[in-house]
Protein backbone atom coordinates (compact mmCIF):
# COMPACT_ATOMS: atom_id res chain seq x y z
CA UNK A 1 0.00 0.00 0.00
CA UNK A 2 1.50 3.59 -1.07
CA UNK A 3 0.23 6.12 1.37
CA UNK A 4 -0.30 9.69 -0.46
CA UNK A 5 0.18 12.25 2.25
CA UNK A 6 -3.31 13.54 1.35
CA UNK A 7 -5.26 10.83 2.71
CA UNK A 8 -7.25 11.59 6.10
CA UNK A 9 -5.90 9.65 8.83
CA UNK A 10 -9.42 7.74 8.98
CA UNK A 11 -9.25 6.69 5.31
CA UNK A 12 -5.73 5.07 5.74
CA UNK A 13 -6.50 3.28 8.62
CA UNK A 14 -10.33 1.59 7.46
CA UNK A 15 -9.84 -1.35 5.56
CA UNK A 16 -6.30 -2.09 6.38
CA UNK A 17 -5.37 -3.66 9.23
CA UNK A 18 -7.69 -5.60 11.43
CA UNK A 19 -8.61 -5.64 15.05
CA UNK A 20 -7.55 -9.10 15.27
CA UNK A 21 -4.11 -8.33 13.53
CA UNK A 22 -3.70 -5.44 16.07
CA UNK A 23 -4.56 -6.99 19.17
CA UNK A 24 -2.37 -9.92 17.87
CA UNK A 25 1.06 -7.84 17.37
CA UNK A 26 0.44 -6.07 20.02
CA UNK A 27 0.64 -9.00 22.31
CA UNK A 28 4.25 -9.47 21.06
CA UNK A 29 4.97 -5.42 22.49
CA UNK A 30 5.77 -6.29 26.56
CA UNK A 31 4.45 -4.10 28.44
CA UNK A 32 4.53 -3.05 32.60
CA UNK A 33 1.07 -3.70 34.16
CA UNK A 34 -0.01 -0.92 36.53
CA UNK A 35 -3.33 -0.76 38.55
CA UNK A 36 -4.54 2.52 38.37
CA UNK A 37 -6.97 3.55 40.91
CA UNK A 38 -9.12 6.39 41.87
CA UNK A 39 -11.42 7.87 44.26
CA UNK A 40 -13.84 11.27 45.13
CA UNK A 41 -17.41 12.18 44.62
CA UNK A 42 -18.20 8.80 42.60
CA UNK A 43 -16.13 6.22 44.61
CA UNK A 44 -13.45 3.96 44.71
CA UNK A 45 -12.40 1.83 41.10
CA UNK A 46 -9.62 0.66 40.34
CA UNK A 47 -8.30 -1.56 36.71
CA UNK A 48 -5.63 -2.82 35.07
CA UNK A 49 -4.07 -1.20 32.23
CA UNK A 50 -0.82 -1.66 30.54
CA UNK A 51 -1.56 1.59 28.26
CA UNK A 52 0.31 3.70 30.17
CA UNK A 53 3.30 6.16 29.14
CA UNK A 54 5.49 8.68 29.72
CA UNK A 55 4.23 12.31 27.71
CA UNK A 56 6.83 15.07 29.07
CA UNK A 57 8.82 15.76 32.48
CA UNK A 58 7.68 19.20 32.26
CA UNK A 59 6.08 19.41 33.63
CA UNK A 60 5.72 15.78 34.67
CA UNK A 61 2.79 13.98 32.73
CA UNK A 62 1.76 10.30 32.00
CA UNK A 63 -1.37 9.33 29.81
CA UNK A 64 -3.57 6.26 30.33
CA UNK A 65 -5.52 4.77 28.04
CA UNK A 66 -9.20 3.59 29.44
CA UNK A 67 -11.99 1.75 27.22
CA UNK A 68 -14.73 3.96 27.18
CA UNK A 69 -16.79 0.53 27.87
CA UNK A 70 -15.29 -0.20 30.92
CA UNK A 71 -17.38 -0.44 34.28
CA UNK A 72 -14.70 2.16 35.89
CA UNK A 73 -14.56 5.00 33.54
CA UNK A 74 -17.27 7.44 34.39
CA UNK A 75 -16.04 7.04 37.86
CA UNK A 76 -12.76 8.16 37.01
CA UNK A 77 -13.95 11.47 34.87
CA UNK A 78 -16.56 12.12 37.41
CA UNK A 79 -13.52 11.87 40.04
CA UNK A 80 -10.43 13.34 37.51
CA UNK A 81 -7.93 11.48 40.07
CA UNK A 82 -5.76 8.95 39.43
CA UNK A 83 -3.28 6.66 41.03
CA UNK A 84 -0.69 4.65 38.48
CA UNK A 85 0.45 1.86 40.72
CA UNK A 86 3.11 -0.26 38.86
CA UNK A 87 3.01 -4.02 39.80
CA UNK A 88 6.22 -5.95 41.31
CA UNK A 89 6.52 -9.64 40.00
CA UNK A 90 4.11 -10.79 43.05
CA UNK A 91 1.46 -9.25 41.68
CA UNK A 92 -0.77 -11.51 39.09
CA UNK A 93 -2.79 -12.88 40.88
CA UNK A 94 -3.67 -8.88 41.42
CA UNK A 95 -3.65 -7.96 38.41
CA UNK A 96 -6.45 -10.82 36.96
CA UNK A 97 -8.54 -9.20 39.95
CA UNK A 98 -8.81 -5.81 38.76
CA UNK A 99 -8.47 -6.96 34.84
CA UNK A 100 -11.79 -8.78 34.88
CA UNK A 101 -15.64 -8.54 36.49
CA UNK A 102 -14.67 -8.51 39.48
CA UNK A 103 -16.81 -6.65 42.28
CA UNK A 104 -14.59 -3.40 43.17
CA UNK A 105 -14.79 -4.14 47.49
CA UNK A 106 -13.68 -7.89 46.26
CA UNK A 107 -10.36 -5.75 44.37
CA UNK A 108 -9.26 -3.99 47.07
CA UNK A 109 -9.66 -6.51 49.49
CA UNK A 110 -6.95 -8.21 47.98
CA UNK A 111 -4.36 -5.74 48.81
CA UNK A 112 -3.16 -2.74 50.88
CA UNK A 113 -3.43 0.75 50.60
CA UNK A 114 -2.72 4.12 51.49
CA UNK A 115 -4.41 7.67 50.54
CA UNK A 116 -2.43 9.74 47.93
CA UNK A 117 -2.60 13.20 47.67
CA UNK A 118 -5.38 13.44 44.94
CA UNK A 119 -7.37 10.80 47.69
CA UNK A 120 -6.64 7.64 45.24
CA UNK A 121 -5.47 4.63 46.65
CA UNK A 122 -1.15 3.63 46.75
CA UNK A 123 -1.06 0.27 46.69
CA UNK A 124 1.56 -0.13 49.66
CA UNK A 125 4.12 -2.61 47.82
CA UNK A 126 4.18 -1.12 44.40
CA UNK A 127 7.32 -0.62 42.61
CA UNK A 128 6.67 3.10 42.48
CA UNK A 129 3.14 4.91 42.42
CA UNK A 130 2.54 8.09 40.32
CA UNK A 131 -0.42 10.02 41.99
CA UNK A 132 -2.34 12.50 39.84
CA UNK A 133 -4.95 14.63 38.47
CA UNK A 134 -6.77 14.20 35.22
CA UNK A 135 -5.91 17.71 33.10
CA UNK A 136 -6.73 16.67 29.16
CA UNK A 137 -8.28 14.02 27.63
CA UNK A 138 -8.93 12.62 24.46
CA UNK A 139 -11.38 9.71 22.45
CA UNK A 140 -9.20 7.73 20.34
CA UNK A 141 -11.85 4.78 18.71
CA UNK A 142 -12.74 2.94 21.91
CA UNK A 143 -10.73 4.37 24.39
CA UNK A 144 -10.42 7.79 26.08
CA UNK A 145 -6.61 8.61 26.31
CA UNK A 146 -6.52 10.54 29.53
CA UNK A 147 -3.71 13.04 30.43
CA UNK A 148 -2.40 13.15 33.90
CA UNK A 149 -0.15 15.76 36.10
CA UNK A 150 1.58 13.70 38.63
CA UNK A 151 1.48 15.39 42.11
CA UNK A 152 3.26 13.32 43.97
CA UNK A 153 5.86 9.74 43.78
CA UNK A 154 5.99 7.24 46.16
CA UNK A 155 8.80 5.00 45.25
CA UNK A 156 8.66 1.31 46.43
CA UNK A 157 11.82 -1.38 47.60
CA UNK A 158 10.68 -4.16 45.11
CA UNK A 159 13.33 -5.61 43.01
CA UNK A 160 11.45 -7.03 40.53
CA UNK A 161 8.69 -5.87 38.20
CA UNK A 162 5.67 -7.58 36.20
CA UNK A 163 5.85 -7.57 32.84
CA UNK A 164 2.34 -8.52 30.05
CA UNK A 165 4.26 -10.40 27.11
CA UNK A 166 2.21 -12.85 24.55
CA UNK A 167 -1.16 -12.53 27.11
CA UNK A 168 1.11 -13.95 30.30
CA UNK A 169 3.01 -12.53 33.05
CA UNK A 170 6.63 -12.19 33.26
CA UNK A 171 9.03 -10.93 35.43
CA UNK A 172 12.01 -8.36 35.39
CA UNK A 173 14.83 -6.97 37.57
CA UNK A 174 18.19 -8.29 36.16
CA UNK A 175 20.35 -5.70 33.53
CA UNK A 176 20.42 -7.28 30.32
CA UNK A 177 23.95 -8.32 29.32
CA UNK A 178 25.65 -6.13 27.17
N1 LIG B 1 -5.32 -1.32 26.07
C1 LIG B 1 -6.33 -2.06 26.48
O1 LIG B 1 -7.46 -1.63 26.52
C2 LIG B 1 -6.06 -3.46 26.94
C3 LIG B 1 -7.13 -4.25 27.23
N2 LIG B 1 -6.95 -5.53 27.64
C4 LIG B 1 -8.15 -6.31 27.96
O2 LIG B 1 -7.81 -7.58 28.44
C5 LIG B 1 -8.39 -8.60 27.58
C6 LIG B 1 -7.40 -9.73 27.41
O3 LIG B 1 -6.25 -9.24 26.72
P1 LIG B 1 -5.14 -10.21 26.21
O4 LIG B 1 -5.16 -11.48 26.99
O5 LIG B 1 -3.84 -9.48 26.20
O6 LIG B 1 -5.56 -10.63 24.74
P2 LIG B 1 -6.03 -9.76 23.48
O7 LIG B 1 -5.78 -10.59 22.28
O8 LIG B 1 -7.42 -9.28 23.66
O9 LIG B 1 -5.05 -8.50 23.47
C7 LIG B 1 -3.70 -8.56 23.00
C8 LIG B 1 -3.08 -7.19 23.18
O10 LIG B 1 -3.79 -6.24 22.37
C9 LIG B 1 -3.94 -5.01 23.06
N3 LIG B 1 -5.37 -4.78 23.29
C10 LIG B 1 -6.30 -5.65 23.74
N4 LIG B 1 -7.51 -5.10 23.72
C11 LIG B 1 -7.34 -3.85 23.26
C12 LIG B 1 -8.21 -2.78 23.01
N5 LIG B 1 -9.53 -2.89 23.22
N6 LIG B 1 -7.70 -1.62 22.55
C13 LIG B 1 -6.38 -1.49 22.33
N7 LIG B 1 -5.50 -2.47 22.53
C14 LIG B 1 -5.98 -3.63 22.99
C15 LIG B 1 -3.15 -5.15 24.35
O11 LIG B 1 -1.82 -4.70 24.14
C16 LIG B 1 -3.18 -6.64 24.59
O12 LIG B 1 -2.12 -7.11 25.40
C17 LIG B 1 -8.69 -7.88 26.28
O13 LIG B 1 -9.74 -8.46 25.59
C18 LIG B 1 -8.99 -6.49 26.73
O14 LIG B 1 -10.34 -6.42 27.12
C19 LIG B 1 -5.70 -6.06 27.80
C20 LIG B 1 -4.60 -5.31 27.52
C21 LIG B 1 -4.68 -3.91 27.12
C1 LIG C 1 -3.00 -7.12 31.78
C2 LIG C 1 -4.19 -6.25 31.49
C3 LIG C 1 -4.00 -4.99 30.96
C4 LIG C 1 -5.08 -4.16 30.68
N1 LIG C 1 -4.84 -2.92 30.17
C5 LIG C 1 -5.89 -2.08 29.95
C6 LIG C 1 -5.66 -0.75 29.50
O1 LIG C 1 -4.51 -0.31 29.33
N2 LIG C 1 -6.74 0.04 29.29
C7 LIG C 1 -8.02 -0.40 29.49
O2 LIG C 1 -8.97 0.35 29.28
N3 LIG C 1 -8.27 -1.66 29.93
C8 LIG C 1 -7.22 -2.50 30.17
N4 LIG C 1 -7.45 -3.76 30.65
C9 LIG C 1 -8.82 -4.15 30.92
C10 LIG C 1 -9.31 -3.49 32.22
O3 LIG C 1 -8.47 -3.80 33.31
C11 LIG C 1 -10.74 -3.92 32.49
O4 LIG C 1 -11.53 -3.56 31.40
C12 LIG C 1 -11.21 -3.20 33.72
O5 LIG C 1 -10.81 -3.94 34.84
C13 LIG C 1 -12.68 -3.01 33.71
O6 LIG C 1 -13.29 -4.22 33.73
P1 LIG C 1 -14.83 -4.20 34.14
O7 LIG C 1 -15.51 -3.43 33.06
O8 LIG C 1 -15.20 -5.64 34.20
O9 LIG C 1 -14.86 -3.55 35.47
C14 LIG C 1 -6.39 -4.61 30.94
C15 LIG C 1 -6.59 -5.88 31.49
C16 LIG C 1 -5.51 -6.69 31.78
C17 LIG C 1 -5.73 -8.04 32.40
Amino acid sequence: MTLNPSFAHDEVVADSVSPQTFREAMSKMGAAVNIVTSDGPAGKVGFAATAVCSVTDTPPTLLVCLNRSASVFNAVMENRTLCVNVLSSGHDRLSNLFGGKTPVEERFAAASWHRGASGAPVLDDAVVSFDCVVTESMDVGTHRVLFCSVLQVSNGDEAEALIYFKRGYHRVGMAAAV
